[in-house]
Protein backbone atom coordinates (compact mmCIF):
# COMPACT_ATOMS: atom_id res chain seq x y z
CA UNK A 1 0.00 0.00 0.00
CA UNK A 2 1.57 3.49 -0.94
CA UNK A 3 1.29 6.09 1.72
CA UNK A 4 2.34 9.17 0.83
CA UNK A 5 2.89 10.21 4.19
CA UNK A 6 5.08 13.59 5.17
CA UNK A 7 7.24 12.46 7.55
CA UNK A 8 8.41 14.59 10.16
CA UNK A 9 11.15 17.12 8.83
CA UNK A 10 14.44 15.97 8.61
CA UNK A 11 15.59 16.96 5.31
CA UNK A 12 18.11 20.38 5.76
CA UNK A 13 15.70 23.55 5.43
CA UNK A 14 16.02 24.82 9.03
CA UNK A 15 13.58 28.08 10.09
CA UNK A 16 13.47 31.13 8.28
CA UNK A 17 17.09 31.44 7.56
CA UNK A 18 17.56 28.68 5.46
CA UNK A 19 19.04 29.61 1.74
CA UNK A 20 16.90 31.20 -0.56
CA UNK A 21 17.68 28.78 -4.49
CA UNK A 22 15.30 30.91 -6.03
CA UNK A 23 14.56 34.38 -5.45
CA UNK A 24 11.31 36.16 -7.44
CA UNK A 25 10.78 39.89 -7.23
CA UNK A 26 8.42 41.82 -8.88
CA UNK A 27 8.01 39.24 -10.96
CA UNK A 28 4.96 40.88 -13.69
CA UNK A 29 3.56 39.07 -16.94
CA UNK A 30 1.17 40.77 -19.27
CA UNK A 31 -0.60 39.72 -22.57
CA UNK A 32 -1.92 42.58 -24.44
CA UNK A 33 -4.06 44.81 -21.52
CA UNK A 34 -4.51 42.13 -19.14
CA UNK A 35 -1.64 41.72 -16.28
CA UNK A 36 -2.14 38.10 -15.54
CA UNK A 37 1.09 38.56 -13.05
CA UNK A 38 0.92 41.33 -11.21
CA UNK A 39 4.62 42.25 -9.34
CA UNK A 40 4.96 39.20 -7.43
CA UNK A 41 7.77 38.90 -4.97
CA UNK A 42 8.62 35.08 -2.97
CA UNK A 43 11.71 32.94 -2.14
CA UNK A 44 12.20 29.18 -2.21
CA UNK A 45 14.15 27.95 0.24
CA UNK A 46 16.62 25.23 -0.81
CA UNK A 47 14.98 21.61 0.04
CA UNK A 48 11.94 22.43 0.10
CA UNK A 49 8.49 21.46 -2.06
CA UNK A 50 7.28 24.72 -2.53
CA UNK A 51 3.64 24.29 -4.04
CA UNK A 52 1.68 26.76 -5.86
CA UNK A 53 -1.85 26.51 -4.85
CA UNK A 54 -4.52 28.41 -7.26
CA UNK A 55 -7.88 27.88 -9.25
CA UNK A 56 -7.46 27.74 -13.39
CA UNK A 57 -5.95 31.14 -14.88
CA UNK A 58 -4.56 32.34 -10.87
CA UNK A 59 -1.18 33.14 -13.31
CA UNK A 60 1.32 29.45 -11.46
CA UNK A 61 1.69 28.28 -15.37
CA UNK A 62 3.09 31.64 -16.70
CA UNK A 63 5.06 32.22 -13.03
CA UNK A 64 6.59 29.04 -12.70
CA UNK A 65 7.29 29.45 -17.29
CA UNK A 66 9.15 33.16 -16.37
CA UNK A 67 11.62 31.19 -13.39
CA UNK A 68 12.63 28.55 -15.99
CA UNK A 69 13.10 31.32 -18.60
CA UNK A 70 10.61 29.86 -20.63
CA UNK A 71 8.29 33.41 -20.83
CA UNK A 72 10.18 36.79 -20.25
CA UNK A 73 8.83 38.70 -17.43
CA UNK A 74 7.74 41.99 -18.07
CA UNK A 75 8.71 43.67 -15.07
CA UNK A 76 11.07 42.19 -11.97
CA UNK A 77 13.33 39.32 -12.04
CA UNK A 78 13.78 35.73 -10.95
CA UNK A 79 16.88 34.13 -10.08
CA UNK A 80 18.08 30.81 -9.43
CA UNK A 81 21.09 29.10 -7.82
CA UNK A 82 21.74 32.81 -8.23
CA UNK A 83 21.74 33.04 -11.68
CA UNK A 84 19.26 35.55 -13.40
CA UNK A 85 16.73 33.80 -15.97
CA UNK A 86 17.03 36.50 -18.52
CA UNK A 87 20.21 37.32 -18.99
CA UNK A 88 21.97 33.93 -17.26
CA UNK A 89 19.55 30.90 -19.14
CA UNK A 90 22.37 28.94 -20.05
CA UNK A 91 23.49 28.57 -16.83
CA UNK A 92 19.57 28.59 -15.14
CA UNK A 93 19.27 25.26 -17.42
CA UNK A 94 21.62 23.48 -15.90
CA UNK A 95 20.57 23.64 -12.51
CA UNK A 96 16.72 23.03 -13.52
CA UNK A 97 14.94 20.45 -14.05
CA UNK A 98 10.91 20.37 -16.04
CA UNK A 99 8.43 18.06 -16.04
CA UNK A 100 7.20 18.09 -20.08
CA UNK A 101 3.64 17.84 -20.43
CA UNK A 102 3.18 13.53 -20.64
CA UNK A 103 1.30 14.31 -23.90
CA UNK A 104 4.59 15.91 -25.87
CA UNK A 105 6.86 12.92 -25.40
CA UNK A 106 7.84 10.76 -28.35
CA UNK A 107 5.33 8.04 -28.85
CA UNK A 108 7.23 5.33 -30.74
CA UNK A 109 10.36 5.34 -28.34
CA UNK A 110 11.07 2.99 -25.70
CA UNK A 111 11.54 4.17 -22.03
CA UNK A 112 14.90 3.42 -22.07
CA UNK A 113 15.76 4.87 -26.09
CA UNK A 114 14.11 8.14 -24.85
CA UNK A 115 15.97 8.30 -21.90
CA UNK A 116 18.86 8.06 -23.36
CA UNK A 117 17.87 10.47 -25.98
CA UNK A 118 17.50 13.38 -23.09
CA UNK A 119 20.54 12.41 -21.13
CA UNK A 120 22.41 12.44 -24.36
CA UNK A 121 21.63 16.32 -24.84
CA UNK A 122 23.64 17.26 -21.63
CA UNK A 123 27.22 18.05 -21.52
CA UNK A 124 27.26 17.34 -18.01
CA UNK A 125 27.46 13.84 -16.46
CA UNK A 126 24.35 12.76 -16.40
CA UNK A 127 22.80 9.81 -13.64
CA UNK A 128 23.05 5.75 -14.57
CA UNK A 129 19.51 5.12 -16.73
CA UNK A 130 18.72 2.16 -15.48
CA UNK A 131 18.47 2.99 -11.72
CA UNK A 132 17.16 6.01 -12.51
CA UNK A 133 13.76 4.00 -14.51
CA UNK A 134 13.62 1.48 -11.46
CA UNK A 135 13.53 4.62 -9.14
CA UNK A 136 10.74 6.05 -10.95
CA UNK A 137 8.80 2.34 -11.20
CA UNK A 138 9.73 1.98 -14.67
CA UNK A 139 12.32 -0.77 -14.06
CA UNK A 140 9.79 -3.68 -15.89
CA UNK A 141 9.34 -0.75 -18.89
CA UNK A 142 12.57 -0.16 -19.94
CA UNK A 143 11.80 -2.02 -23.61
CA UNK A 144 8.37 -0.92 -23.88
CA UNK A 145 6.75 1.95 -25.89
CA UNK A 146 6.38 5.10 -24.74
CA UNK A 147 2.87 5.15 -26.42
CA UNK A 148 1.71 1.79 -24.09
CA UNK A 149 2.45 3.31 -20.92
CA UNK A 150 -0.39 4.81 -18.70
CA UNK A 151 -1.23 8.15 -17.40
CA UNK A 152 0.66 7.52 -14.38
CA UNK A 153 3.63 5.64 -15.68
CA UNK A 154 3.91 8.81 -18.61
CA UNK A 155 4.18 11.78 -16.02
CA UNK A 156 7.10 9.06 -13.85
CA UNK A 157 8.91 9.08 -16.97
CA UNK A 158 8.45 12.90 -17.56
CA UNK A 159 9.97 13.00 -14.37
CA UNK A 160 12.73 11.07 -14.89
CA UNK A 161 13.83 12.77 -17.83
CA UNK A 162 12.95 16.08 -15.58
CA UNK A 163 16.21 15.09 -13.24
CA UNK A 164 18.39 12.67 -15.73
CA UNK A 165 21.11 15.89 -15.88
CA UNK A 166 20.98 15.31 -11.62
CA UNK A 167 19.10 19.06 -11.27
CA UNK A 168 19.17 21.12 -7.64
CA UNK A 169 15.65 22.82 -8.60
CA UNK A 170 12.74 20.55 -9.88
CA UNK A 171 9.45 22.13 -11.66
CA UNK A 172 6.52 19.98 -11.94
CA UNK A 173 3.36 21.52 -13.28
CA UNK A 174 -0.09 20.45 -12.44
CA UNK A 175 1.92 16.96 -11.95
CA UNK A 176 -1.41 14.86 -10.99
CA UNK A 177 -4.14 16.38 -13.21
CA UNK A 178 -6.27 12.92 -14.91
CA UNK A 179 -4.80 10.49 -12.80
CA UNK A 180 -6.44 7.89 -10.86
CA UNK A 181 -6.21 8.40 -7.02
CA UNK A 182 -3.80 5.25 -6.77
CA UNK A 183 -1.34 6.77 -9.51
CA UNK A 184 -1.58 9.78 -7.96
CA UNK A 185 -0.07 8.29 -4.17
CA UNK A 186 2.60 6.75 -6.18
CA UNK A 187 3.34 10.18 -7.89
CA UNK A 188 2.82 11.88 -4.56
CA UNK A 189 5.58 9.46 -2.80
CA UNK A 190 8.30 10.15 -5.33
CA UNK A 191 8.05 13.75 -5.00
CA UNK A 192 8.50 13.54 -1.12
CA UNK A 193 11.30 10.76 -2.03
CA UNK A 194 12.97 13.71 -4.58
CA UNK A 195 12.73 16.45 -2.10
CA UNK A 196 14.25 13.65 0.93
CA UNK A 197 16.80 13.36 -1.56
CA UNK A 198 17.97 16.89 -0.90
CA UNK A 199 16.18 18.42 -4.51
CA UNK A 200 14.11 21.56 -4.43
CA UNK A 201 11.29 21.34 -5.66
CA UNK A 202 7.98 23.72 -7.11
CA UNK A 203 5.07 22.47 -7.71
CA UNK A 204 1.96 23.73 -8.84
CA UNK A 205 -1.26 22.66 -8.42
CA UNK A 206 -5.10 23.10 -8.19
CA UNK A 207 -5.93 20.57 -5.77
CA UNK A 208 -5.79 21.28 -2.06
CA UNK A 209 -4.96 17.57 -0.50
CA UNK A 210 -2.12 17.21 -3.28
CA UNK A 211 -0.39 20.98 -1.79
CA UNK A 212 -0.96 19.98 1.67
CA UNK A 213 0.16 16.56 1.46
CA UNK A 214 3.27 17.36 -0.34
CA UNK A 215 4.06 21.10 0.23
CA UNK A 216 6.11 22.04 2.78
CA UNK A 217 4.80 25.90 2.08
CA UNK A 218 1.85 27.14 0.00
CA UNK A 219 1.73 29.83 -1.76
CA UNK A 220 -1.70 30.48 -2.61
CA UNK A 221 -2.44 32.59 -5.69
CA UNK A 222 -5.31 34.10 -7.14
CA UNK A 223 -5.58 36.33 -10.52
CA UNK A 224 -2.01 37.12 -10.92
CA UNK A 225 -1.78 37.93 -6.99
CA UNK A 226 -0.30 35.84 -3.81
CA UNK A 227 -3.19 36.07 -1.40
CA UNK A 228 -0.91 34.35 1.25
CA UNK A 229 2.02 32.32 1.71
CA UNK A 230 2.94 29.93 4.78
CA UNK A 231 3.11 26.29 5.70
CA UNK A 232 -0.35 24.34 5.49
CA UNK A 233 -0.45 24.59 8.93
CA UNK A 234 -0.13 27.85 9.53
CA UNK A 235 -2.62 28.73 6.45
CA UNK A 236 -5.25 26.90 8.54
CA UNK A 237 -4.65 28.01 11.94
CA UNK A 238 -4.69 31.98 10.43
CA UNK A 239 -8.44 31.04 10.07
CA UNK A 240 -10.10 32.47 13.35
CA UNK A 241 -11.96 29.00 13.45
CA UNK A 242 -10.80 25.92 13.07
CA UNK A 243 -14.14 23.64 12.29
CA UNK A 244 -16.68 23.71 10.13
CA UNK A 245 -20.79 23.00 10.22
CA UNK A 246 -21.92 22.38 7.13
CA UNK A 247 -26.03 21.43 6.24
CA UNK A 248 -28.41 21.99 4.14
CA UNK A 249 -32.30 22.99 4.59
CA UNK A 250 -35.01 21.35 2.40
CA UNK A 251 -36.01 23.85 -0.83
CA UNK A 252 -37.67 27.14 0.54
CA UNK A 253 -37.09 30.21 1.32
CA UNK A 254 -34.32 29.83 3.64
CA UNK A 255 -32.54 27.54 1.36
CA UNK A 256 -33.07 30.06 -1.41
CA UNK A 257 -29.51 31.88 -0.43
CA UNK A 258 -27.65 34.16 1.17
CA UNK A 259 -29.14 37.13 -0.41
CA UNK A 260 -32.65 35.95 -0.04
CA UNK A 261 -34.28 38.45 2.81
CA UNK A 262 -35.33 35.66 5.03
CA UNK A 263 -32.30 33.74 4.00
CA UNK A 264 -30.67 36.93 5.20
CA UNK A 265 -32.43 37.34 8.27
CA UNK A 266 -31.95 33.18 9.12
CA UNK A 267 -27.41 34.41 8.54
CA UNK A 268 -27.92 36.85 10.95
CA UNK A 269 -29.82 34.47 13.93
CA UNK A 270 -27.43 31.76 12.96
CA UNK A 271 -24.75 33.90 14.20
CA UNK A 272 -25.34 34.24 17.36
CA UNK A 273 -24.91 30.59 17.95
CA UNK A 274 -22.65 30.15 21.00
CA UNK A 275 -18.95 29.95 19.37
CA UNK A 276 -19.92 30.75 15.62
CA UNK A 277 -17.49 33.22 14.01
CA UNK A 278 -18.80 33.63 10.47
CA UNK A 279 -21.01 32.03 8.55
CA UNK A 280 -20.67 31.29 4.23
CA UNK A 281 -23.68 30.02 2.12
CA UNK A 282 -22.15 28.46 -0.86
CA UNK A 283 -23.56 25.41 -3.64
CA UNK A 284 -26.74 25.04 -1.51
CA UNK A 285 -24.80 24.70 1.82
CA UNK A 286 -25.04 26.72 4.90
CA UNK A 287 -21.44 26.90 6.70
CA UNK A 288 -20.78 27.70 10.01
CA UNK A 289 -16.95 28.53 11.13
CA UNK A 290 -16.67 28.07 14.92
CA UNK A 291 -13.81 27.28 17.42
CA UNK A 292 -16.06 25.55 19.94
CA UNK A 293 -17.51 23.01 17.47
CA UNK A 294 -19.31 20.97 20.56
CA UNK A 295 -21.19 24.01 22.14
CA UNK A 296 -22.02 25.46 17.97
CA UNK A 297 -23.55 22.30 17.05
CA UNK A 298 -25.52 21.70 19.90
CA UNK A 299 -26.65 25.36 19.49
CA UNK A 300 -27.88 24.69 16.33
CA UNK A 301 -29.50 21.45 17.15
CA UNK A 302 -30.95 23.56 19.39
CA UNK A 303 -31.79 26.39 17.42
CA UNK A 304 -33.76 24.18 14.55
CA UNK A 305 -36.13 22.12 17.12
CA UNK A 306 -37.11 25.90 18.01
CA UNK A 307 -37.71 27.04 14.37
CA UNK A 308 -39.15 23.63 13.08
CA UNK A 309 -36.13 24.00 10.81
CA UNK A 310 -35.05 20.12 9.01
CA UNK A 311 -31.76 20.48 8.86
CA UNK A 312 -30.47 17.56 6.23
CA UNK A 313 -26.71 16.45 5.04
CA UNK A 314 -25.10 18.07 8.68
CA UNK A 315 -21.86 17.06 9.19
CA UNK A 316 -19.04 18.37 10.73
CA UNK A 317 -15.14 18.69 9.70
CA UNK A 318 -11.77 20.78 10.31
CA UNK A 319 -10.99 23.56 8.44
CA UNK A 320 -8.97 23.48 5.17
CA UNK A 321 -7.08 24.97 2.55
CA UNK A 322 -10.18 25.53 0.86
CA UNK A 323 -11.51 27.67 3.63
CA UNK A 324 -8.63 29.81 3.80
CA UNK A 325 -8.85 30.68 -0.05
CA UNK A 326 -12.58 31.52 0.68
CA UNK A 327 -11.76 33.57 3.48
CA UNK A 328 -8.94 35.37 1.77
CA UNK A 329 -10.83 35.95 -2.06
CA UNK A 330 -14.40 35.40 -1.19
CA UNK A 331 -14.34 32.48 -4.22
CA UNK A 332 -14.15 28.99 -4.42
CA UNK A 333 -10.88 27.06 -5.44
CA UNK A 334 -12.44 24.47 -7.19
CA UNK A 335 -14.28 25.35 -10.10
CA UNK A 336 -17.75 26.51 -9.43
N1 LIG B 1 0.16 33.11 -24.19
C1 LIG B 1 -0.87 33.72 -23.62
N2 LIG B 1 -1.54 34.71 -24.23
C2 LIG B 1 -2.58 35.34 -23.61
N3 LIG B 1 -3.03 35.05 -22.38
C3 LIG B 1 -2.41 34.08 -21.72
C4 LIG B 1 -1.30 33.36 -22.29
N4 LIG B 1 -0.87 32.45 -21.38
C5 LIG B 1 -1.69 32.59 -20.30
N5 LIG B 1 -2.60 33.55 -20.51
C6 LIG B 1 -3.64 33.99 -19.54
O1 LIG B 1 -2.98 34.26 -18.32
C7 LIG B 1 -3.78 33.88 -17.21
C8 LIG B 1 -2.96 32.98 -16.31
O2 LIG B 1 -2.74 31.75 -16.97
P1 LIG B 1 -1.90 30.55 -16.34
O3 LIG B 1 -1.88 29.43 -17.32
O4 LIG B 1 -0.60 31.06 -15.86
O5 LIG B 1 -2.79 30.17 -15.09
P2 LIG B 1 -2.73 28.88 -14.19
O6 LIG B 1 -2.90 29.35 -12.79
O7 LIG B 1 -1.54 28.07 -14.49
O8 LIG B 1 -4.03 28.12 -14.61
P3 LIG B 1 -4.25 26.63 -15.15
O9 LIG B 1 -4.44 25.83 -13.93
O10 LIG B 1 -5.51 26.77 -15.97
O11 LIG B 1 -3.04 26.28 -15.98
C9 LIG B 1 -5.02 33.22 -17.78
O12 LIG B 1 -6.05 34.17 -17.78
C10 LIG B 1 -4.62 32.87 -19.20
O13 LIG B 1 -5.72 32.90 -20.05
Amino acid sequence: METAQKTERQHPVGGSEAEAIIEVRGLTKRYGGDTVVKGIDFDVKRGEIFGLLGPNGAGKTTTMEMIEGLRRPDDGYARVAGYDTRSQLAKVKEVIGVQLQATSLFDLLTVREITRMYASFYNTPTVPIEPLLESMILGDKLNGRVKHLSGGQKQRLAIALAIVHSPQVVFLDEPTTGLDPQARRTLWDIVLRLRDEGKTIVLSTHYMDEARILADRICLMDQGKIVALDTPANLISSLASESAIEFRLPAGDHAAGADHPSAERLAERLETIDGVRRIEFRKESWVLYTDALQRSLTGLIAFAEQEGLALTDLQTRTATLEDVFIQMTGRSLREE
